[in-house]
């Protein structure tokens, strides 16, 4: 039996299509991700939290989902919207299908839906708040109200919500076709890495180069860091606005100033960008997906990377400690950065993939060159 359900934006738009997930309502910043493949990845990604993510690829659903593919615990996603939902599920790793999967996990989502006006409306206006409503009794105005009345993520720290209570440490390395996930072995460098929203798939790459890892919560002290005596700091990608993350910035200056080589990623980066005195910035729609093209202006090599955020570093407010080492080919705005007076890096888009490509793997390679560098001083 289909149920109905509805979206509405916050600029008064309305779309009706059918229920797949759970029945209620769901209210968040809509964004568009045009990665052809890795919805289960996507949804469970922590950078997704208080957001609802309509996917432009039509066709969905087609191979299941399976827990081996979970960048986290649980899904982040506030919603899911999409175009056609698969009839059947056709693939060997499959375990459950993806609605009996939105179900389980108490996610509202939405098929049916004109996703390429949906996505117009959102390229020429920005992301806009939203909520979806699935059950019987569709109230449009209710809809419509619930849109307007989210206040939006500018401001709104959620690396500290979405974070781990605990450290842990982290053992299992990347998925190989015939044995799965493996366990890492000879590890040559300890990692602290902090937990904003930490995506898996991160870990396993770090513990695939040989990294010894502990995940620390988002508002661990540096001195509880530094106490660990770590080769290395990484600095995960997470959800939200960084500017507020004031704890984070904080805990980022003190590590950096003692010359230990710190890498972040998207959040991370942004962080380590404020804790260089750079400034942030929210962007009109954001960057989400699979295929986008960033340079690498050292050699003008192009890389095709994954990206998941929606604030941005701005490339006017750099100080001198902080060069330029990626931009982005869409837009122009910043992608990576360097420090020029100790060894910490960043890079805006995800070098982990999972889901894309996987060019920027190399910077992975970048973090151990650092270590390496310092472990021989
Ligand atoms: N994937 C991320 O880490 C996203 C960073 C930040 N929340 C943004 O939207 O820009």
């Amino acid at each position: 039996m289909t149920v109905p359900a509805i979206l509405a934006l916050e600029d008064g738009s309305i779309f009706r299509g059918v229920a797949i997930g759970a029945t209620g309502q769901t209210v968040g910043e809509v964004v568009f991700n045009t990665a052809m493949t890795g919805y289960q990845e996507i949804l469970t990604d922590p950078s997704y939290a208080k957001q609802i993510v309509t996917l432009t690829y039509p066709h969905i659903g087609n191979t299941g989902v399976t827990p081996e593919d979970e960048e986290s615990a649980q899904i982040w996603a506030s919603g899911l919207v999409i175009r056609d939902l698969a009839m059947t599920v056709s693939n060997w790793r499959s375990q459950q299908s993806l609605p009996d999967y939105l179900r389980d996990n108490n996610i509202v989502a939405i098929a049916e839906i004109d996703t390429r006006r949906l996505t117009r409306i959102l390229r020429d206006k920005g992301a806009q708040n939203g909520c979806i409503i699935a059950g019987d009794n569709l109230d449009e105005a209710k809809a419509l109200e619930a849109a307007k009345g989210f206040p939006g993520l500018k401001g709104m720290d959620l690396a500290k919500e979405v974070t781990v209570s605990e450290a842990y440490s982290w053992t299992e390395s990347t998925w190989d076709l015939e044995k799965g996930h493996t366990e890492g072995v000879d590890s040559r460098f300890h990692v602290v890495a902090y937990d904003y929203g930490v995506k898996r798939n991160i870990l396993r790459m770090l513990v695939e180069r040989g990294c010894k890892l502990t995940v620390v919560p988002a508002q661990t002290p540096a001195a509880d860091v530094l106490a660990m005596n770590p080769d290395g700091i990484f600095l995960s990608n997470g959800p939200g606005d960084p500017e507020p993350c004031d704890y984070a910035i904080e805990a980022i200056k003190e590590i950096v100033a003692t010359g230990k080589p710190v890498f972040g990623i998207c959040l991370g980066h942004q962080l380590l960008a404020l804790a260089s005195g750079a400034k942030t910035m929210k962007m009109s729609t954001g960057h989400h997906g699979a295929n986008h093209p960033v340079k690498t202006l050292a050699d003008d090599t192009v890389m095709i990377t994954s990206q998941n955020h929606g604030f941005a570093v701005d490339m006017d407010s750099l100080p001198e400690t902080l060069k330029v080492t990626h931009v982005s080919l869409f837009d122009g705005t910043l992608q990576g950065i360097h420090r020029t007076d100790v060894p910490a890096f960043s890079f805006q888009g995800h070098p982990e993939a999972s889901p894309g490509p996987r060019d920027c793997a190399p910077l992975f390679d970048h973090f151990i060159e650092l270590m390496e560098a310092k472990s021989q001083q």
